[in-house]
């Protein structure tokens, strides 16, 4: 499934947030967004999954525009990873994730053996199967982001929305959630912190500042020592990765210089 936003724009409280978004993410394909500390990434991605209606433009999932979905149907084709994924009640970790499969069914439908075993086959993924029956709300903040991403797998959507997905989580776990996600070969769309990271797993980057698009292309194309003095503020040095072939960006503070 690919998305498209087009003309997006998006007030709140009286300021421009987003202006004139255009993005296009094709099936398949795992595009970053990247941008300074309130860009407008959150909001772009509320807007894209039905949560923050745009005042101007549209959004489409294969050539349908989502808004006049139901929320059932929007679920049933987009999975999401936000900042604000908070539980009112204190559930266990594996009714946490089997949520995922209630797009997928009527209501009052019980969970099925398929709905346990899809359930237990992400938490596995996210390396969280041996925590099932723990209570989700005395997990760590690593562990609880993993156990929302396995929600989101168990949801078996077409498109994945991820804010900040590697939030909260060491090193390990932020390769292995992207890693699996890469795996995946679904349409997603992401915004990251990490410009390594966003260089070494996007196939496409979206770079935004002050709610506007920026830039977009490849990594090579988009992450470049100008474009992150000029929105990111920093010296870099920036560089094929011998190895992996990837950018490799390094940082340069002022103390580093020698
Ligand atoms: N309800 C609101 N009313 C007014 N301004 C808002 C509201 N919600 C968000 N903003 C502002 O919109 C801007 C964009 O916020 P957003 O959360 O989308 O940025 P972001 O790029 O995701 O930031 P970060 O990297 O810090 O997570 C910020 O300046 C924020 O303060």
């Amino acid at each position: 499934m690919h998305v498209k936003v087009e003309d997006l724009s998006k007030d709140l409280s009286g300021e421009k947030i987003l202006q004139n978004i255009n993005l296009h993410v094709d099936t398949n394909e795992f595009v970053g967004i990247v941008g300074p500390n309130g860009s407008g990434k959150s909001t772009m991605l509320k807007s894209i999954y039905r949560h923050l209606k745009p005042d101007f433009g549209i959004v489409e999932v294969n050539g349908e525009n989502i808004y006049n979905w139901t929320a059932k149907k929007t679920a049933k084709h987009m999975a999401v990873v936000s900042q604000e994924s908070s539980v009112p009640f204190d559930f266990s970790v594996k009714e946490m994730v089997l949520m995922g499969r209630s797009p997928h069914k009527r209501f009052l439908d019980r969970d099925n053996i398929e709905d346990e075993k899809i359930a237990e086959k992400a938490l596995s993924e996210v390396g969280m199967l041996s925590f099932s029956r723990r209570s989700f709300a005395s997990l760590s903040g690593g562990e609880k982001q993993r156990v929302i991403i396995a929600r989101a797998l168990t949801q078996e959507a077409d498109v994945l929305v991820l804010d900040e997905p590697t939030n909260h989580l060491d090193i390990q776990h932020q390769l292995q959630i992207l890693d699996l996600v890469k795996r995946l070969k679904q349409t997603v769309i992401g915004a990251l912190h990490d410009l390594n990271l966003a260089a070494a797993y996007c196939d496409k980057i979206y770079v935004l500042n002050h709610g506007e698009i920026y830039a977009s292309g490849t990594p090579q194309d988009v992450l470049t020592t100008e474009l992150m003095r000029k929105i990111f503020g920093v010296e870099t040095v920036v560089m094929e990765h011998p190895i992996t072939k990837k950018l490799a960006i390094t940082y340069l503070s002022e103390g580093m210089h020698s």
